[in-house]
Parts: structure tokens; C-alpha cells; sequence
């Protein structure tokens, strides 16, 4: 698939442009602030109502104005489909395709589908374990659109449970503590124990089918690109924060699995008013090893290391995408100037087959060029095609 044009209204520093885009290599190149992340931004966004910059939606409206529109028309085998969204201050993001609004603005994820490589992407590993279960949830939800709700749901549930959590601790605390405003607490609890475990043992078996999907594609991606590297080096493995038993990894078992768990930490959790349970408590391990040898990458990796350990979860991510039948749209945001050249060569080159890379770069130096394709001048909230 590609993007053809790309249209922004108040869209971050964009008052209104215009851009008519081609398969192929597209190069955004500016100075620092001129708008050009700000452009693929758009683009992705539309792909996931989400950033790759920022949790909130806030700042993708321009300052002083209370809504934003991203418009762009999108080719996936021949055919175009104009994909809309407008945000508004304050109140529910809306959704168009051809014009027509959807129900829900969040049936518009996944029409599109991108792979952003940027500077953030180092947190994947060095980050915390909740920048690993973003990750993972991300491309879950690109693959399966509909997962969206299931992890909105089981977001809205966790915060359920943790208000409710708090109002039991505060209720057994209190001197004299305990009486009716705990056991209203308790008794409201034990509906949200059974959301959480339902919602959340459909996002822990996805989870895990996920990581299983990806990591032939993981080893790979980090032979290729890390110097020397072989197939078996780097891994991934999903890491549950309950033990699991060896049930098989399907919704009913793990149900049951959750709700014992959560009957058992009962007790910590009120005193530390906190959902303890599910799988926003879990963790994605990445590995290097060789032979017998094998560490966690975060805390024992080199920099190098790390480096090529995040670009090849997105490579593989990308070729995980593409073996579901779609080509999605890459997006390499200010990532060169970050690698040695060995590996911006390498990576231009494992690239440059895409039906559609989105390039920005401060100076057209920086774009290597295996990636040579046709070049936009960003400069002052405008876009112009270089001829
Ligand atoms: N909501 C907003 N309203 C107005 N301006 C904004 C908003 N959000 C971001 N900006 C402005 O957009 C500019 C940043 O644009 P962008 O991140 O696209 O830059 P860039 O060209 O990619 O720069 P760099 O090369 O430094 O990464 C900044 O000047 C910032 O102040």
C-alpha cells in the first residue's frame, strides 16, 4: 500500500498543506523544526490514532486552535480509499472513510499499516517493560484491528479495579477500619475481577501468539543486521507475571489461572491498593546469546548491540506484517543520522524494496543512497516537491 496525497489541517505546526505523494522513496529534508517529523506523524497516526512521540492527542492540535484534520488518500492493490480524522479538543475523535463517518473513530485502525524506525525506538530496549508491552500491543492491534477494544477495554478495567482498590485500603485503614465501606468496596471488586480476567487472558493468549509469530522473523532481522551475527542470537519470550502452570495458551484456561491469582493476592492488593494481577504486569525478555551464554539485552548489552537488537524488532515486525499479505508503508524518522554507516547502509538496503519508505533527514547527506527517490524541501510550514 501507499499514501498518494496527504492533506493537514492545523495538524501540529501545519496551518494547511497539501502533498502529493509517489510509491517509492519519499525524502522530507529540512532543518531541525521545520515540520517534517510532523508530516509522517500524520501519516502514522492515521494508521493507529496513535504516536510514536506522544501518548496524548493534544499536541498533534495546532496551538490555539481545538481541532486537527488528517486527510489522505491511501492505494492498496490499485484502489484508493480516502481515510479521514479529525480530533477534536476535548471530545471524541471522529473518523471518515470515503466521506462516511464510522461509528467509531477506532474502526479506522490497521486501513493503514506503518513500521516507523526513529530515534525513540532505543527505549524498546532500554526502556521500561511497559514501552515492551506498547510495542507488542501495537502491532497486535495493526494486525488485528479489533484487539483495539479488547486492550481499551481491559485499560478501562485496570483503572476500575485500581479506584475501587484504593477506596478498600483507604476503608481499612481508617481507624477502626473495615465495616461497610470495605465490604462494598469487596463485593463491587468481584464483578471487575471477572472483566479482568476474561479481557485480560484474551490479551495475554494474543500476546503470546504474537511473540511466537515474531520471533523467527526476530532472529533473522538481527543476523542481518548486526555484524557477525548469527541466526539463534537474538530471542524473544514473553513473560507472564503469574505462573501460567503450562496450561495451554487458550482463553478459558488462562481465565481460570487469573482469577485464582487475584483471589490469592486479594489480601496485597487491598493493602496496596493496586491491581496486581494481568497482564499489565508482564514482561517481553529479549536475549543476545551465543552458545551457552545467553543475557537479557537490557543492562548487559552494548550500545551497538542494543541498537541492532530495536532495529531488527521493527524489521521483523515489518516482515511479519508483510507475510499477513500487505506491504505497509515505512517510515525511517530522523534515523540515520543516529547510525555508523555500516548500518544505514544496511538498512537502506533491506528498505529500499518497500512499496512506500518515508524518509525524514536534516540534509539530503544523511539519506544513503541506496534510498535515492524523490526529495521534498520542508521549510516554514511548507512542502515542496524538489525537481
Ligand atoms: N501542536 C503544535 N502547534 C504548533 N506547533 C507545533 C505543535 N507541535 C509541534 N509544533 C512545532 O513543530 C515543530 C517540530 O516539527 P517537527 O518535529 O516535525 O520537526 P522536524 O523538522 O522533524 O525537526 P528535527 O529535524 O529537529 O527532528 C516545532 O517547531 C514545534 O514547536
Amino acid at each position: 500500500m501507499h499514501v498518494s496525497h496527504l492533506s493537514l489541517h492545523d495538524f501540529r505546526s501545519y496551518a494547511a498543506v497539501d502533498v502529493a505523494l509517489q510509491p517509492g522513496v519519499c525524502a522530507f529534508i529540512g532543518r531541525n523544526g521545520q515540520g517534517k517529523t510532523n508530516l509522517v506523524e500524520a501519516i502514522d497516526y492515521l494508521s493507529r490514532l496513535a504516536s510514536h512521540r506522544v501518548a496524548s492527542d493534544a499536541p498533534m492540535i495546532r496551538a490555539g486552535r481545538d481541532q486537527a484534520v488528517v486527510r489522505a488518500a491511501v492505494v492498496r492493490d490499485g484502489r484508493t480509499a480516502i481515510l479521514e480524522v479529525e480530533m477534536n479538543a476535548g471530545k471524541a475523535n471522529r473518523a471518515r472513510i470515503n466521506r462516511s463517518p464510522l461509528p467509531r473513530a477506532r474502526e479506522i485502525i490497521g486501513l493503514i499499516r506503518t513500521v516507523v524506525f526513529s530515534p525513540e525506538d532505543l527505549t524498546l530496549v532500554k526502556g521500561d517493560p511497559s514501552d515492551r508491552r506498547k510495542f507488542l500491543d501495537d502491532l497486535m492491534i495493526l494486525r488485528t484491528p479489533r484487539l483495539a477494544g479488547v486492550r481499551s477495554d481491559y485499560d478501562r478495567i485496570i483503572k476500575q479495579r485500581n479506584s475501587l482498590l484504593k477506596t478498600a485500603q483507604k476503608a481499612k485503614f481508617r481507624p477502626g477500619g473495615g465495616g461497610d465501606a470495605l465490604d462494598g468496596a469487596l463485593s463491587t471488586l468481584a464483578v471487575w475481577d471477572e472483566h479482568l480476567a476474561k479481557t485480560g487472558a484474551e490479551l495475554l493468549v494474543e500476546r503470546i501468539r504474537l511473540v511466537e509469530a515474531l520471533r523467527p522473523y526476530l532472529g533473522k532481522a538481527y543476523e542481518t543486521v548486526a555484524r557477525g551475527a548469527s541466526r539463534d542470537d537474538a530471542d524473544i519470550e514473553y513473560k507472564p507475571s503469574l505462573d501460567l502452570g503450562g496450561v495451554l495458551v487458550e482463553r478459558e484456561p488462562i481465565e481460570g489461572t487469573l482469577l485464582a491469582e487475584i483471589e490469592r493476592r486479594r489480601r496485597d492488593e487491598v493493602d496496596r491498593g493496586v491491581s496486581l494481577v494481568g497482564p499489565h504486569r508482564d514482561e517481553l525478555l529479549l536475549t543476545l546469546g551465543n552458545g551457552d551464554v545467553r543475557l537479557p539485552v537490557k543492562g548487559y548489552a552494548s550500545h551497538g548491540e542494543s541498537w541492532s537488537f530495536a532495529l531488527a524488532m521493527k524489521l521483523a515486525s515489518y516482515d511479519l506484517l508483510r507475510s499477513d499479505g500487505d506491504d505497509p508503508i515505512l517510515i525511517l524518522d530522523d534515523v540515520f543520522a543516529e547510525l555508523d554507516t555500516q548500518r544505514r547502509e544496511q538498512l537502506a538496503e533491506l528498505v529500499a524494496g518497500a512499496e512506500q519508505v518515508l524518509v525524514t533527514a536534516a540534509v539530503p547527506e544523511d539519506v544513503p543512497a541506496a534510498l535515492a527517490g524523490q526529495r521534498y524541501d520542508v521549510a516554514d510550514g511548507e512542502v515542496t516537491r524538489h525537481e
